[in-house]
């Protein structure tokens, strides 16, 4: 039922709301940065690799016997990460199999990031509903799921690349389907099956069974890292697509290139930065992209890693980091181990959940540490011993957000809020 309002306020609400302009409007027409942001993102592989024409011609010329009806050799690909590994297998992927296409010959490439599909099971299943077999993703005996795949691969004249991405996640839950899918060409008789190994460990190689190592690094490609004269290249080309002319500061990619060229010449990185500073400029309604957005998105990436660091920690490393909050915010900008455990003891009793040992806490924090939320260095006290001195390294606002998101921690909502208004911090022992 529709009301009628009569003259007064009602009418100029309602008024108010039928002339008020589409909320996207102001979002539509504001400045314009970005013509095309998916092409900065992680997903997109691009139709040029620049700096990357000798990695690509190797593997071509690796891969090119599948378009003969031969074997290729399988090949293990080791590299930084950022390296522009997964980009490179992808991209002479494709040209294989348009060539293939092109030739009439049955060539394909099936790409397996192993850091998803992390078991032996899972992979040969993956393959197997690939390969058009009807394979329950859990339940079957593995064997048989190998037998399916064998034989879907069999089933025609024809080459599979199986390009297995990330595979040191696969091999630390053992190299079983590895040895398998090695030896898999002495069990087919039509078909020929080449393996791609991906890796930025170069250290799980000492995992692998000789055998299986042998087999699988037939060949190898290293993948070094970018320079930031590379990075620069790289950024440039994406820049092109990804922004409208005119909206970069010219010094922007440089300094993002510097900055990822500093750690380990990493592409992703450094295409992060370029994405996340259009973001910052975006928001805040620029119209350029300047040095200062670098800045941000510098400090905004480092909070988002960060942010999904403390999500991740288990329970007790929460309280505890919870309680250095709490020190913080009280005002003391450095603490000790025993500081922490006493404001520690007492959140675990305010959530009724079991007090580790000092001890404990103190690898804990060290842990804490290591992954760069806190600050923590030993200092001597000369004849009183050592003793750690502890700060937080970090935004506080969005870690205590992201705290007090887990269920198990609601209750220190309560703890926070009495906390503004307790000036000592009697209340917890220390
Ligand atoms: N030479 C290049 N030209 C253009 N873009 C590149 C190049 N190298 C890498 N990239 C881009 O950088 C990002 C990371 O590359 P890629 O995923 O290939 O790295 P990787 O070596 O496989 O890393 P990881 O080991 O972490 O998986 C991707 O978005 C990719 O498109």
């Amino acid at each position: 039922m529709v009301k009628l309002l009569k003259g007064g306020e009602g009418t100029h609400h309602v008024l108010g709301w039928l002339i008020m302009r589409n909320i996207f409007e102001s979002l539509i027409t504001s400045p314009k940065i970005f013509r095309n942001r998916d092409v900065l993102r992680h997903s997109y592989t691009p139709d040029y690799l620049p700096h990357r024409k000798e990695q690509i011609e190797s593997l071509a010329s690796i891969l090119v016997p599948a378009l003969k009806g031969e074997t290729p050799s399988n090949v293990f690909i080791y590299g930084k990460t950022g390296t522009g590994k997964t980009a490179t297998v992808k991209f002479v992927g494709n040209q294989l199999e348009a060539m293939g296409r092109k030739l009439n010959v049955h060539c394909y490439v099936h790409y397996l990031n192993c850091e998803l599909i992390d078991t032996q099971y899972r992979v040969l299943a993956t393959l197997a509903k690939v390969l058009g077999r009807n394979v329950p993703m859990t339940g079957w005996p593995t064997d048989q799921v190998y037998e399916e795949v064998r034989r879907a691969i069999d089933s025609r004249d024809q080459t599979i690349v199986i390009v297995l991405d990330e595979i040191d996640k696969l091999v630390k839950k053992g190299d079983e389907v590895l040895y398998n899918l090695s030896r898999i060409n002495g069990e087919l008789e039509r078909a020929r099956v080449s393996i791609i190994g991906i890796s930025n460990d170069l250290k799980f190689k000492n995992f692998l069974d000789p055998r299986v190592l042998s087999s699988l690094s037939e060949e190898e490609l290293i993948f070094p890292p970018y320079n930031a004269e590379q990075l620069q290249d790289i950024l440039e080309q994406r820049a092109e697509l990804a922004f409208y002319e005119g909206v970069l500061d010219d010094d922007v990619i440089p300094y993002c290139a510097a900055l990822a060229a500093q750690e380990h010449g990493d592409a992703r990185k450094a295409l992060d930065l370029l994405r996340v500073s259009g973001e910052i400029a975006e928001k805040e309604n620029a119209d350029r992209i300047t040095r200062d957005h670098v800045k941000k998105a510098v400090k905004k990436i480092e909070t988002d890693h960060v942010v999904e660091a403390v999500r991740t920690l288990p329970t007790q490393s929460k309280v505890l980091l919870f309680g250095m909050i709490i020190l913080t915010e009280s005002g003391m900008r450095k603490f000790t181990t025993g500081e922490v455990y006493a404001v520690y003891r007492s959140l675990c009793r305010k959530l009724n959940i079991d007090c580790l040992t000092q001890r404990r806490v103190s690898d804990l924090i060290a842990e804490l540490d290591m992954l760069g939320i806190i600050n923590s260095i030993v200092i001597s006290k000369g004849r009183y011993g050592r003793t750690r001195e502890i700060k937080l390294d970090v935004p506080i606002e969005p870690i205590k957000q992201t705290l007090l998101e887990d269920y198990r921690l609601e209750a220190l909502s309560v703890v926070e809020r009495s906390m503004r208004s307790v000036t000592s911090l009697e209340a917890f022992e220390v």
